[in-house]
C-alpha cells in the first residue's frame, strides 16, 4: 500500500493472507513477515525497529522515545521484554480462542487453553507490577513507544473474545489512558484489522497448509 511520499508499507495485516510469501513482499523483508517497511530504497523488517526508524525519521515528539539516557532505558526495557513475554502470551491466547477453533477447524484441548489464559494472567500480572506501576504509561508519565507496542499486543486476545481488562481496573485505566492519548479514531483504525479476524473464513486446505509451521508455534 502506497501512503504518499512517505515509507510504504506493503503489508499491514495478520499475514494469513499470505502475501507476505509472494516474490514482491520478500524483496522487502527476506523474514516473510509483516510489518515490513519500504523508504524509498531502505528495507525495513521487525516492528520494533521500524516504530524506532519512524519515531527518528519523523522527529517525533521527544516523549514518544525520549532522548534522556535512563528514560529511553525505560522504554528499552520493556521493547526488549515483551516479545517473550506479552507478545508470546497474546498471540498463542488468540491462536487458541480463535485462530485454531474458527480460522484453521482444529479443536484446541480445553487443559491446553487453560495453561495459556493462566500464563497470560501471569504475564498481565509483571506488565502492572514491573512496568505500568502507579504510572499513567508504561515507561513514565508520558504516553511512549512501549505503549503502543504493548496495546497492539494486548488487544489480539481482546479480538478472540477474551476479556482481560475486565478484572483489571489498573490495567483498564492504562488502556483509556492510551486511547485519549493517540485518539479514538486513530486506536479504532489501528486496530481495525485484528478486531476482524474473528470474521475470516475458514482456511481452505493450501492455507491450512501453508500456516501449519507458524500454528504449531502457538500450542
Ligand atoms: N518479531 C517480528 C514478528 C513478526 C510476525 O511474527 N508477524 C506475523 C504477524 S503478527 C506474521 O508475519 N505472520 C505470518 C507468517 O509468519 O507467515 C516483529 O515484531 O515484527
Amino acid at each position: 500500500m502506497l501512503l504518499g511520499p512517505g515509507p510504504e508499507r506493503v503489508d499491514t495485516g495478520t499475514g494469513t493472507s499470505g502475501q507476505n510469501h509472494s516474490d514482491d513482499f520478500v524483496q522487502v523483508n527476506p523474514l516473510r513477515k509483516v510489518p515490513a517497511l519500504k523508504d524509498g530504497d531502505f528495507t525495513l523488517a521487525e516492528s520494533v525497529a521500524i516504530l524506532l526508524y519512524l519515531a527518528r525519521k519523523y522527529e517525533a515528539p521527544d516523549h514518544w522515545y525520549p532522548q534522556g539516557l535512563q528514560a529511553r532505558a525505560r522504554v528499552d526495557e520493556y521493547l526488549s521484554w515483551q516479545h517473550t513475554a506479552v507478545r508470546m502470551s497474546c498471540t498463542r491466547a488468540m491462536w487458541q480462542k480463535m485462530m485454531f477453533p474458527v480460522f484453521l477447524g482444529q479443536r484446541v484441548p480445553p487443559e491446553t487453553l487453560a495453561n495459556t489464559l493462566a500464563e497470560l494472567d501471569r504475564c498481565l500480572q509483571l506488565l502492572e507490577d514491573k512496568f505500568l506501576k502507579d504510572q499513567d504509561f508504561l515507561a513514565g508519565p508520558r504516553i511512549s513507544v512501549a505503549d503502543l507496542v504493548a496495546i497492539t499486543e494486548l488487544m489480539h486476545p481482546v479480538s478472540a473474545g477474551c476479556d482481560i481488562f475486565k478484572s483489571r481496573p489498573k490495567l483498564a485505566a492504562w488502556r483509556q489512558r492510551v486511547e485519549a492519548a493517540v485518539g479514538e479514531d486513530l486506536f479504532r483504525e489501528a486496530h481495525a484489522v485484528i478486531m476482524k479476524a474473528k470474521d475470516l473464513p475458514p482456511a481452505d486446505t493450501a492455507v491450512k497448509e501453508r500456516l501449519k509451521p507458524l500454528a504449531q508455534l502457538f500450542l
